[in-house]
C-alpha cells in the first residue's frame, strides 16, 4: 500500500456542482467569467443549490427568504460581546458562532431533506450577520439589522459600516462573492463532506469547514497577502522583499495552486477590480506592488497568482479590516459548502481512506515502572 502526500491528483468523489478542467472553472456548467460579469451572488447560490439559474420570481422569492432569515439569536450576539476582542480572531469567533447557531436551531438534528434545505438557507443568511456583528462590536458599535430592499452584497456592507454602500462598492463586493462561491473539492469543502458523510448534522459540517478555511494555506492566505503588502515600504522595495522571503524559504502568500497550472481564472477579475479600486481610493501602490510580485513569482517560480492574491487589495480598498478578509471568504464559500453537504447527504457513503503505516513494528510492551 502506498500513499499520495496531500492526496494530490486523487479523485475522491463525483460532483455536479463545480468543475475545474484545463484551468477553466465552471459552476453547474456555467463559465465563471459569465457568472462574474453578469450574475448576482443570490443567483449563484440558487444555481449551486438547485442546479439551475432562477427565473425572476424564483430569484425575488429567494432574495426575500435570505433577508428574512438574516437575524441571529441574541444569545449569539451576547456571546460575541463576551470575548476578549483584542485577541480573538474573527474566524475563531465565526466558527464558534456557527456552532452556537446549531444549538439554537430546533431542527439542528432533523435529517429530512426539507429540514436540511431550510437549515442551509438559515446558515447562508446568518453568516454575514455574525461576521458584521463581530466587526462592529469590536469597534464599540451595536450590530445593524439588514435592510429588505438591499441585495446580499449590499446588506453585508451596510451591516458592516452602518451606512448605505456606493454602487461601485456593491458591484465589486458582489463580484468577489460570486468568484469565491465554490471550487470543486478544495480543503474546506472536502472537510465539510467528510464530516457530514458520518451523517453528522449540517452545522457540524459548516463549523468544520470554517476551521479548514481559516488556515494560511487556504482561505487564511488573503489576510496574509495584505500583511505582506503593508510590510513593504514602497513599490521599489517589493522585489527585494520577495527575494528575501524566498531566501528564507518562506512561501509567498496568494501564489501557487494545487490544481491550476497556467493561472487561476478568478484572479484576472480580482486583478482588474484591484486596479480600479486602488486607483479610486488612493491605494494604487498596493496594486503596483502586487503586479510586480505576481510577474516575479511567475517568472522565477512558475507559480500563478491564486484567488487570494488580488482579493486582498480589493477588500483593503473597500475599507475592510484585514482580519475580516477570510470571514468574507467564508460568507461566500458557505454557499458551496452547503451545496456539497446536500449533495453528500443525497448519495452518502462514509469517507474513510487508509493510511500507510510507517511507524515501528513488533515492539515489546514494558510495564510502566520498568521504563
Ligand atoms: C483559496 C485557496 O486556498 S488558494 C491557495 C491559498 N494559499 C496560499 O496562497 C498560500 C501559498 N501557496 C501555497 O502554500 C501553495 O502553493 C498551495 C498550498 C496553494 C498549494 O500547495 P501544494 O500543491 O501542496 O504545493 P507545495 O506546497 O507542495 O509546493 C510545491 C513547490 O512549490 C513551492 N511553492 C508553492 N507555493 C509557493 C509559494 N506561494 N511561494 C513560494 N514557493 C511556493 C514549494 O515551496 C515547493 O517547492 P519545492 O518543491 O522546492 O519544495
Ligand atoms: O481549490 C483549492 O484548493 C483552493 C481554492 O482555490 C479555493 O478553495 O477557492
Amino acid at each position: 500500500m502506498s500513499s499520495t502526500k496531500g492526496l494530490e491528483g486523487i479523485t475522491a468523489t463525483e460532483s455536479s456542482i463545480s468543475s475545474i478542467i484545463d484551468d477553466k472553472l465552471t459552476y453547474v456548467g456555467y463559465d465563471i467569467d459569465d457568472l462574474a460579469n453578469n450574475s448576482s451572488f443570490e443567483e449563484v447560490i440558487y444555481l449551486l443549490w438547485n442546479q439551475k439559474l432562477p427565473n425572476k420570481d424564483e430569484l425575488n422569492q429567494f432574495k426575500s427568504d435570505l433577508i428574512s432569515n438574516m437575524d441571529i439569536p441574541q444569545e449569539v450576539v451576547d456571546h460575541l460581546k463576551s470575548y476578549d476582542l483584542s485577541t480573538v480572531h474573527p474566524m475563531a469567533a465565526l466558527r464558534t458562532a456557527v456552532s452556537m447557531l446549531g444549538i439554537h436551531d430546533p431542527e439542528s438534528d432533523v435529517m429530512e431533506d426539507q429540514a436540511n434545505k431550510d437549515k442551509a438557507l438559515r446558515i447562508q443568511a446568518k453568516m454575514p450577520t455574525v461576521v458584521t456583528a463581530f466587526a462592529r462590536i469590536r469597534n464599540g458599535e451595536e450590530p445593524v439589522s439588514p435592510k429588505k430592499e438591499l441585495s446580499f452584497a449590499a446588506n453585508f456592507l451596510y451591516m458592516l459600516n452602518g451606512k448605505n454602500p456606493e454602487n461601485i462598492e456593491v458591484e465589486a463586493f458582489n463580484k468577489a462573492l460570486v468568484l469565491h462561491a465554490d471550487h470543486e473539492l478544495n480543503a474546506s469543502t472536502f472537510t465539510a463532506r467528510v464530516c457530514v458523510a458520518t451523517l453528522s448534522d449540517i452545522y457540524s459540517g459548516v463549523t468544520a469547514a470554517i476551521g479548514a478555511l481559516k488556515g494560511p494555506l487556504h482561505g487564511g492566505a488573503n489576510e496574509r497577502v495584505m500583511k505582506m503588502l503593508t510590510e513593504i515600504d514602497s513599490v521599489e522595495d517589493a522585489i527585494p522583499a520577495i527575494e528575501k522571503k524566498l531566501e528564507n524559504k518562506e512561501k509567498i502568500m496568494g501564489m501557487g495552486h494545487r490544481v491550476y497550472q497556467s493561472g487561476d481564472p478568478r484572479a484576472k477579475h480580482l486583478k482588474e477590480m484591484s486596479r480600479e479600486l486602488t486607483k479610486l481610493t488612493g491605494h494604487s501602490k498596493y496594486y503596483e506592488m502586487s503586479i510586480k510580485i505576481e510577474d516575479y513569482i511567475k517568472e522565477n517560480k512558475g507559480l500563478p497568482a491564486n484567488v487570494d492574491f488580488y482579493s486582498a487589495s480589493v477588500y483593503h480598498s473597500l475599507g475592510i479590516d484585514h482580519d475580516i478578509f477570510t470571514p468574507i471568504f467564508a460568507v461566500s464559500r458557505v454557499s458551496g459548502w452547503l451545496a456539497h453537504i446536500l449533495e453528500q447527504y443525497a448519495d452518502n457513503r462514509l469517507i474513510r481512506p487508509r493510511a500507510e503505516y510507517v511507524g515501528p513494528k513488533g515492539q515489546t510492551y514494558t510495564p510502566i515502572d520498568e521504563r
